[in-house]
């Protein structure tokens, strides 16, 4: 990576002072992070001790940390990107038994890899209230949310973190998270931060039906006629959320708010705010689309788990966020998943013709783990199940 003069620190006084909380950060941690060059104590600050990237913005930091200043080609030409006026296609699911729905669908799966629908299903006011309720997360102080962390929650199933993998990443992304695994009603009851949890598991329940019929149309497109017991189990057989937070930052045009990645799921449902900054390659030119923000839908995205599983018909498309330097950004992803338990690999109706496998059978955990051990490198994932 190339870093030239890192910049120095500076924090607004003011804008720390707005918080007692955050001025208690400021007095402790100024001397510590006000080098140009201690990058142990930017990592302790952000990751260690539970600040997140929101610790730094709430210092009021007037250029970014050199950790975060990712290298030219990885960074946001936003002008050019957003002179490109292709856009992802939008489909109603309101009369979702009509074939042109079903053909819609399966054609967006296999251009785009992306979609946004409209009318699925899920009341505007369950997702009023997950955004509130990530809102709300994020606002706690440093100390509650590193209770969730990776060091500090009491399961696996409930991880606060920063950036993607901070240890595996030459630069770090500007963003924080909170990645709810749902194993039961009870576990999530016990287990997930009280301020979000019935939020966050009301979103998740009123999303089954309409994950449930895209799948439909997505194997009937591949000749499944039927989703029995052991082809729910992998196709959605494990769910989690994550709830993402971006906070403002002082120089977006240096740094990302999530690299270049696709998901290792088998369909990703994302609720996004007003603000916008998720961009989607389309794999026909390797041009970047803005993926507008449309109040009341909902983002689907293809993931690798069904690229794998549809023999590559169905694309996992690369995706990445911008960071924003005047407004925080929230979003909210529902992961819908194999079981970690579960081999994938082509299915058999999609060979059926004699069409020769591209994937290789794997174990949806050493899949999931593969992506969470490196930093984002774009569409790199799929290769560990490469034939
Ligand atoms: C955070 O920023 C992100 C996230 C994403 C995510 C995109 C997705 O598509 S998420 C969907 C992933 N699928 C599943 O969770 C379902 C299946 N689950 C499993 O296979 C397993 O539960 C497991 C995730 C592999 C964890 O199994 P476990 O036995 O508990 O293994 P560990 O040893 O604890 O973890 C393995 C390895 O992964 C790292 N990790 C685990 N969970 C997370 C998490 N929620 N977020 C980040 N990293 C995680 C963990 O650190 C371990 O690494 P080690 O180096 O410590 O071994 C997209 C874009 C983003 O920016
Ligand atoms: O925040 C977004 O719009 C997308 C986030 C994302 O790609 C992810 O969490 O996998
Ligand atoms: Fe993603």
């Amino acid at each position: 990576m190339n870093i030239t003069n890192p910049p120095l620190f500076s924090i607004n006084i003011n804008r720390a002072k707005r918080s007692l909380n955050t001025l208690t950060v400021c007095i402790t941690m100024v001397p510590a992070i006000s080098g140009n060059s201690n990058s142990l104590n930017i990592l302790d600050f952000v990751v260690n001790k539970g600040h997140g990237v929101k610790g730094l913005a709430d210092l009021g930091l007037k250029t970014l940390p050199h950790q975060y200043i990712q290298p030219p080609q990885e960074r946001f030409d936003t002008s050019l990107e957003d002179a490109t006026h292709d856009s992802i296609p939008l489909i109603d699911m309101s009369r979702c038994d009509d074939p042109k729905v079903a053909e819609a669908v399966c054609n967006a799966a296999q251009k785009w890899g992306f979609f946004q629908i409209i009318n699925h299903g899920v009341p505007i006011h369950v997702l009023e209230n997950v955004k509130e309720a990530t809102h709300g997360f994020f606002g706690l102080p440093a100390e509650e949310k590193n209770k969730y962390s990776k060091e500090h929650s009491v399961t696996n199933n409930v991880r606060y973190g920063t950036s993607f993998t901070p240890e595996a990443e030459k630069a770090l992304e500007w963003k924080d998270y909170l990645s709810l695994f749902y194993v039961s009603d009870d576990e999530a009851a016990s287990c997930w931060p009280p301020i979000c949890r019935n939020e966050a598991l009301e979103y998740m329940k009123s999303f089954e039906i309409v994950v449930k019929k895209l799948l439909e149309i997505l194997m009937n497109g591949l000749n499944v006629k039927e989703i029995d017991q052991t082809k729910e189990s992998i196709l959605m057989g494990s769910k989690r959320i994550n709830l993402n937070y971006y906070p403002i930052c002082p120089n977006p045009e240096l740094t990302v708010g999530v690299g270049r990645h696709s998901d290792v799921s088998t369909l990703t449902l994302l609720l996004q705010d007003d603000i916008g900054g998720l961009y989607v390659r389309n794999t026909m030119n390797m041009k970047w689309i803005h993926v507008r923000p449309i109040s009341g839908a909902l983002v689907i995205n293809v993931g690798d788990a069904l690229q794998i599983m549809s023999n590559g018909k169905y694309k996992s498309v690369e995706h990445r966020v911008s960071a924003n330097g005047s407004r925080n950004r929230i979003s909210a992803p529902i992961f819908v998943n194999p079981k970690a338990s579960d081999i994938i690999g082509p299915l058999p109706e999609v060979l059926q013709s004699g069409e020769k496998p591209l994937y290789k059978h794997v174990l949806y955990s050493d899949y999931v783990k593969h992506f969470f051990r490196k930093a984002h490198d774009g569409k790199a994932t799929i290769e560990f199940a490469k034939a």
